[in-house]
């Protein structure tokens, strides 16, 4: 970077040497500049700011005061005179000075201090104000208030609306008036619509009226008003940075071009620091910012402050005159510009005619105007951003160096008061009527390189804009652009509908919607596939980084969503101390941790059992009673819950907030579309499968039958909301639930939250009826730190994935089925006589036919088993087979043998057609299988007998 060129010379070389520097305002009186070049920290005098060193309005000092005589030439002039009215110098932050009625005229005709003007108008207007709203008794409608998002753009404003009511026989009536010309608009909408564009121009403000009425007697529903000014959405905001970006010039290294300063400036007429210091306690008030710049801007009559420059002459001297007056303030740049206790903002880039502004907003850290702007610009980084930016001390000692833009017009818009004894005054040459335009000068909106939507142009942003845009948090992308312009337009747009998407998503809570975060996943879905055709390393690098921003994005949504939860929980009386949701690693959701530990059989949440949502709870809403006493027919408790979670309005409901941490989409089969051939599964799967099946389909058609309003998709979510999340409860008998298969389903928010591990769990979950409450309890010590589980029941990875959406890497839940026939099968291969007797002896013991993973060998039922299917005729006769299969004697040691050896048979028989299988299956069930086969191994491995060392050695 080349900052250093020539700065000496402003400090040397002061090119007006009958220019005067003084400080009349100050109380201190001391002299001098500021701050010290550091390079240069005793060659102040030469601009002469210790000559003239006291208040010329005192007459202490008759240079001073004939020098700005010579400036005098203003309306204000007599109040510069010894008046009687005129106070004598006031005490620091002392009372107001009284105004004479013809002082207060004069003041707000003729002030040229806008603080002062604001501030007289403003209280003058507000009185107005009251007085019409005495005057105007408040119209009072009984109407619900309409549920109305906006979404403001500088040229377009987009109101969406939530139905008020399930009413069919309804329309909308949306009268929007420009508040300046007063022209208003009605517009009719049907029941059916809920949103409405309206073009708008940028700056202006309109009073937007959303009524809901009856169709037919005109009667209000709901209504909604709002005043709203037409200004930069976030995202249009962030391009004019971008556009911004695009017009700096930069050096042959890259970096911007930029010259050193020391000192900040402002230029006003003589009259408006008389006015300061007379009426104004020497306190240079901030004031509305005007309506300078961009139309759309978000500062202009949002925010105070004071315009401040630090451009330098060419040659790098002060400016000697100025269109802004002919009185320089020159205050130390570190005053203002301080990063431990300022933020940077860009707040506005436009020209009137050729001259380029930029304006960077500087606020006191968490002050109000500091608040107002976090929220709505974009920040800058005070080291490295090409307008102002800062280099940090190299010592303990040495001070922080400023270094302004210099291929365009920084002005510096400082937000906090400024007492006139921080600076030091220069006389300059006034250019032009020596003050700036009341109100602002218009932007010119023609300009292409300043202007979002220049007349003629396509509202879309360019590929250069988007890329620099990306550049922004990744500097490499922009290299990459430069290189490769050869960009397919249709994937261009994609992206660049995307970025917008994406900016505009993260405008507020508000727009946390499922709807816009479906449209925003489908657009990124969209940009990942148009980047896969087109395969340049500009796509990939842009869609990777929109990519991490979806899921930046995505993790602030979530977390805001969360802390909406736990309110939630917390307002019903939810115990969940030492415990928080978070997102464990891997495709899991959320899960919930420790953030202490707990001891064994403390209870970790509790929460009041009314909370539990089961088929009671639900048929009492009075929404669904009245919706079952209709149809006329009972439900059971599934359907029960699945309608509930059908029909729940993510936005309405009393339940929104857990509505709102719900999975949007399951990993399952079923929710997927995915249908298995059953003939290809597991026989332990198989079942599951075929009654799922079979649920889901019943379930939705019922549903639809009775509830013709519901979708199959929105069923078929709800019914997955309660699969995966119900829990066993004993319920209480309900007159209106349909309980002939059992009433022992709830889902139970914040317990729901909880992750299946059939090792690790330590969460035991129940019912404790005598509190009236629902508790999990620490079965084993919790760690802080530690992921918190239940355990779902002893599930292989087929079960899991067909019923949860997930599978374990280490699962010890696996098994293998063996049905009668099977075994029968395997035992005639094993050289098992088994006759009709047998067959019905296995029927009537009816023990499970299961190979577990983490059986050491076979389990005692698979073993009686075979048991049953070695006994002789007459060992089975009258009965006699039961004192032998249930005896606790130790089995007959030749028996034992004689199992195993049949048992070591079978099994590899059942090993090797288990493989068989599995060759034979297609692709996506065949992980299921070379689970069984895993299952099997370990069974068989079982048998063989362990080598002891000396045999091992014997081998080798
Ligand atoms: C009762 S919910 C548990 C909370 C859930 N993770 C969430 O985000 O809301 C059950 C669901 O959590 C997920 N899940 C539970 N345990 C898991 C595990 N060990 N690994 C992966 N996903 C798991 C599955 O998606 C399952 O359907």
């Amino acid at each position: 970077m080349s900052f250093n060129h020539g700065w000496g010379s402003w400090y040397n070389n002061n090119p007006n040497p009958n220019s005067q520097s003084w400080r009349p305002y100050a109380n201190n009186q001391g002299g001098g500049p500021m701050r010290q070049h550091p390079m240069h920290p005793h060659q102040q005098t030469g601009n002469g700011w210790l000559d003239v060193l006291s208040n010329p309005y005192f007459s202490r000092n008759i240079q001073a005061r004939n020098h700005m005589a010579n400036y005098e030439r203003n309306r204000m002039h007599h109040f510069n005179q010894p008046q009687p009215s005129v106070p004598q110098r006031p005490i620091l932050k002392g009372p107001q000075p009284q105004m004479n009625d013809f002082v207060r005229q004069t003041l707000i005709n003729n002030a040229h201090v806008p603080g002062l003007r604001t501030g007289l108008q403003m209280r003058h207007a507000m009185k107005q104000r009251a007085q019409a709203r005495e005057q105007i008794p408040e119209k009072r409608v009984q109407a619900i208030p309409l549920i109305v998002n906006c979404h403001i753009f500088s040229e377009k404003i987009e109101l969406r609306w939530q139905r008020p009511t399930a009413r069919k026989d309804i329309k909308y009536i949306i009268i929007y008036e420009h508040i300046k010309t007063k022209k208003m608009t009605t517009i009719e909408e049907p029941s059916t619509s809920i949103h409405r564009d309206f073009q708008v121009t940028a700056g202006e403000v309109y009073k937007f009226d959303v009524n809901c009425v009856a169709e037919d007697n005109g009667f209000l529903i709901a209504s909604w008003s709002r005043e709203i000014r037409a200004e930069f959405s976030y995202s249009e905001q962030k391009r004019l940075l971008q556009k911004c970006y695009q017009f700096v010039k930069r050096g042959m290294n890259g970096d911007p071009l930029m010259h050193e300063f020391c000192v900040l400036y402002r230029c006003k007429p003589k009259v408006y620091w008389d006015e300061i210091h007379h009426y104004c306690n020497d306190v240079m008030q901030k004031y509305i910012k005007d309506d300078n710049g961009q139309p759309g801007n978000l500062i202009n009559g949002k925010i105070n402050g004071l315009f401040f420059s630090a451009r330098l002459n060419p040659d790098l001297t002060l400016p000697q005159c100025s269109p802004f007056g002919n009185v320089q303030m020159i205050i130390d740049a570190f005053l203002i510009l301080n990063p431990d206790i300022h933020n940077f903002y860009f707040a506005d880039f436009y020209c009137n005619k050729s001259i380029h502004y930029v304006t960077i907003v500087i606020c006191v850290i968490d002050s109000e105007t500091d608040k107002y702007c976090r929220e709505k610009l974009v920040k800058l980084n005070p080291l490295s951003n090409p307008f102002v930016r800062l280099i940090p001390p190299t010592d303990r000692y040495g001070k922080w160096r400023f270094y302004i833009n210099y291929t365009l017009w920084v002005e510096v818009y400082y937000t906090e008061d400024m007492q006139l004894d921080k600076g030091q005054f220069s006389a300059i040459m006034a250019t032009g009527a020596g003050t700036s335009k009341i109100g602002g000068l218009p932007n010119n909106k023609r300009c292409p390189l300043c202007n979002l939507y220049p007349p003629g142009e396509k509202k879309m942003i360019t590929v250069e804009e988007a890329s620099r845009e990306l550049a922004d948090t990744d500097s490499t992308m922009a290299t990459i652009l430069r290189e490769d312009k050869q960009i397919d337009s249709e994937v261009a747009d994609t992206l660049l509908y995307l970025i917008d998407r994406v900016e505009e998503c993260c405008l507020s809570a508000e727009e946390l919607t499922e709807k816009l975060d479906k449209n925003l996943m489908e657009a990124v879905e969209e940009m990942n596939k148009a980047v896969t055709r087109n395969k340049t390393s500009v796509l990939a690098s842009i869609a990777k980084n929109l990519n991490d921003f979806v899921t930046g994005f995505n993790k602030r949504r979530d977390a805001l969503i969360q802390k909406e939860f736990i309110k939630w929980c917390k307002a019903r009386d939810y115990k969940f101390d030492g415990l928080e949701i978070t997102c464990p690693p891997g495709n899991c959701g959320n899960g919930i941790y420790a953030t202490k530990a707990f001891r064994t059989g403390r209870p970790i949440i509790a929460l009041p059992e009314h909370d539990m949502i089961n088929s009671a709870l639900v048929v009492d809403l009075p929404f669904y009673r009245k919706k079952l006493a209709k149809i006329n027919e009972k439900l059971k408790p599934m359907e029960i819950l699945t309608m509930f979670f059908s029909f729940e309005d993510f936005e309405q409901s009393a339940w929104s907030p857990y509505l709102k941490v719900l999975p949007k989409e399951f990993d399952t089969p079923a929710f997927k579309g995915i249908d298995y051939d059953v003939n290809t599964l597991p026989l332990s799967i198989r079942k599951y499968w075929i009654d799922q099946k079979k649920e889901i389909s019943d379930i939705s058609e019922k549903l639809r039958r009775l509830f013709p309003e519901l979708t199959h998709n929105k069923i078929l979510w709800a019914w997955h909301v309660v699969n995966t999340r119900c829990i066993f409860v004993e319920n209480e008998e309900h007159d209106n639930v349909d309980n002939s298969d059992g009433d022992t389903i709830a889902v139970i928010p914040f317990v729901d939250m909880l992750n299946h591990d059939p090792e690790k769990y330590q969460g035991v979950a129940m019912h404790e009826k005598r509190n009236g409450r629902y508790i999990v309890q620490a079965k084993r010590q919790i760690m802080e730190g530690e992921q918190v589980f239940v355990c779902y029941g002893a599930h292989d990875n087929a079960r899991l994935l067909v019923e949860y959406g997930f599978t374990l890497p280490h699962n010890l839940g696996a098994k293998v089925l063996i049905p009668q026939e099977v075994l029968l099968t395997l035992a005639k291969i094993a050289g098992i006589q088994v006759t009709r007797e047998h067959e019905m002896v296995l029927e009537e013991v009816s023990l499970p036919g299961h190979l577990y993973a983490t059986d050491e060998g076979p389990s005692w039922s698979l073993r009686t088993n075979v048991r049953v299917m070695l006994l002789e005729h007459w060992q089975m006769a009258n009965g006699r087979w039961k004192k032998i299969i249930y005896s606790h004697d130790p089995i007959d040691e030749e028996v034992d043998k004689q199992i195993d050896e049949k048992l070591e048979i079978m099994l590899k028989e059942l090993r090797n057609g288990v493989i068989e299988k599995t060759k034979k299956m297609p692709k996506e069930v065949q992980w299921m299988w070379e689970e069984q086969v895993k299952v099997c191994d370990v069974a068989v491995a079982s048998f063989e007998k362990p080598t002891t060392p000396s045999e091992e050695k014997t081998e080798s």
